[in-house]
C-alpha cells in the first residue's frame, strides 16, 4: 500500500530586508531561522495525524517497568504512569529520561489517558535533582535540560489526556509536572505544591512561568512566583492550582479517572486538537527559544553566586534530613 505524502517546502529570501542583519552574521541564518518557525507548524500536524490514528482506539496491553517509571494500563484502558525514585522522585537525567520514553509508550499505546502519580507516600516529586545542578559535568547538563524540555513538550503537548494524582509534596519541577496535566487531585494533608525557584536563588524558566499563567490567574502566578510560594492543598484549591482535594492516593486515582471519564462521548480528534490549540502558544514559544533556553540554563549554571545558593539550598536540605 502507498503512502500518502506532504511536501512543504519553504524558500528563503536571504537577502530580504528582514533577513540581512542576521545573513551577515552568520552563513544559513535564514534557512535556520525559517525552520524554526516552520517546527511548531509540523508539529501541530504530527499530533492531529497521531489523534487521527486515534479515532479507533484499540488498546494494547502495555507494561513497562524500568527501575525509575513504572506504566501499566488499567482495565479501562487507562495508563498509569508511577514516578519511583526514591527518596523523594527527584527528577535527575536517568529519571527524565525514563519519563521521556514512557509518554512515548503511552502515545504508541491509543491508552484512553494517562494519569501521573508517585510511589512515594509523601512526595509526588521533588523537582529538579538539585545535584544535576551543583557543579555539573557541562555535557550532562546540558542533556539534562534538553531531556527535561523534551518531557515538557511531550506532557504539555500530548494528544493523549492527562491528569495528576498528587499523592504528596510537589515543588518545582513536581508542580511543573502536575500543571502540565489537564487535571489535578491533591491528596489533602500537610502537602505543599509550588514553584519555589526564587527561594534557590534561582529563576523559574519562562516555560515554566507560562505553564503556572495558564493554571491559575496571572496575578496568583506572580505573586506565587516572586515569594516563592508554596500552597497547602486548600490554598492551592481555592486558586484553581488543583481540581479536587483527594483523600488518600487511590482517592486521587479515583477522581482522575473521573475526569478522564468526562472524554468518553467527545470525539478524540476534536478533544486533542482542541488541546493543541489552546496550548499552541507556550509550546511554540519554547520550540522558538529551545536553543537559547538551554544556553541560558548552562550560563546560569556557570555563575558562581547560583552556585553558592544551591550549595546553602543543599546544606539547609541534609540539616533538615538529619535532624
Ligand atoms: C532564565 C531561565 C533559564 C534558565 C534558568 C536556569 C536555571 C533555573 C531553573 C532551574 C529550575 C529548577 C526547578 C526545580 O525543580 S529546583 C528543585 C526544587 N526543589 C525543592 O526545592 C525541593 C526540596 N526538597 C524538599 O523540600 C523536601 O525534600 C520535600 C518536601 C520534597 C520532601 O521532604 P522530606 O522530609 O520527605 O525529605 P527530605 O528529608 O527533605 O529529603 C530526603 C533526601 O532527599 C534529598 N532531596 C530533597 N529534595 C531534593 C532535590 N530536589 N534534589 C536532590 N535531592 C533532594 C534531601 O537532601 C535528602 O537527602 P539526604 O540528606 O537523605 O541525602
Amino acid at each position: 500500500m502507498g503512502r500518502a505524502l506532504v511536501w512543504d517546502a519553504t524558500c528563503v529570501d536571504s537577502l530580504a530586508a528582514s533577513h540581512l542583519p542576521s545573513t551577515s552574521q552568520k552563513a544559513a541564518a535564514a534557512a535556520e531561522s525559517a525552520q524554526m518557525l516552520k517546527r511548531p507548524k509540523m508539529f501541530l500536524l504530527r499530533q492531529a495525524v497521531s489523534n487521527a490514528r486515534q479515532l479507533a482506539p484499540s488498546v494494547r496491553a502495555m507494561s513497562s517497568k524500568g527501575p525509575l517509571v513504572d506504566l501499566t494500563v488499567d482495565n479501562d484502558g487507562v495508563a498509569i504512569m508511577t514516578l519511583q525514585r526514591p527518596p523523594v522522585n527527584s527528577l535527575n537525567l536517568d529519571l527524565l529520561k525514563e519519563i521521556s520514553k514512557s509518554l512515548d509508550d503511552v502515545a504508541k499505546n491509543k491508552s484512553r489517558g494517562m494519569i501521573l502519580t508517585s510511589s512515594s507516600p509523601t512526595v509526588f516529586s521533588a523537582g529538579l535533582d538539585i545535584m544535576e545542578m551543583y557543579k555539573p559535568d557541562m555535557k550532562r547538563a546540558e542533556e539534562f535540560w534538553t531531556t527535561l524540555q523534551d518531557v515538557w513538550f511531550k506532557l504539555y503537548g500530548s494528544s493523549f489526556a492527562t491528569a495528576a494524582a498528587i499523592n504528596g509534596h510537589a515543588p518545582a519541577g513536581g508542580c511543573l509536572l502536575s500543571m502540565s496535566c489537564e487535571y489535578r487531585a491533591m491528596v489533602g494533608g500537610k502537602f505543599t505544591i509550588g514553584l519555589n525557584e526564587t527561594a534557590l536563588g534561582i529563576v523559574a524558566p519562562k516555560w515554566f512561568m507560562d505553564t503556572m499563567c495558564r493554571t491559575i490567574s496571572m496575578r496568583q502566578a506572580e505573586l506565587a512566583l516572586t515569594t516563592a510560594k508554596m500552597f497547602t492543598v486548600d490554598e492551592a484549591l481555592k486558586c484553581e492550582l488543583i481540581d479536587e482535594i483527594a483523600t488518600d492516593k487511590a482517592d486521587a486515582i479515583n477522581k482522575c479517572k473521573t475526569f478522564l471519564k468526562k472524554f468518553e462521548k467527545i470525539p478524540p480528534l476534536a478533544r486533542a486538537i482542541t488541546k493543541l490549540k489552546m496550548r499552541e502558544e507556550p509550546i511554540k514559544n519554547l520550540q522558538t527559544s529551545r536553543q537559547a533556553d538551554v544556553q541560558e540554563f548552562l550560563s546560569f549554571l556557570k555563575n558562581p553566586k547560583v552556585q553558592q545558593s544551591l550549595e546553602m539550598y543543599i546544606q539547609a536540605l541534609k540539616q533538615k534530613a538529619a535532624k
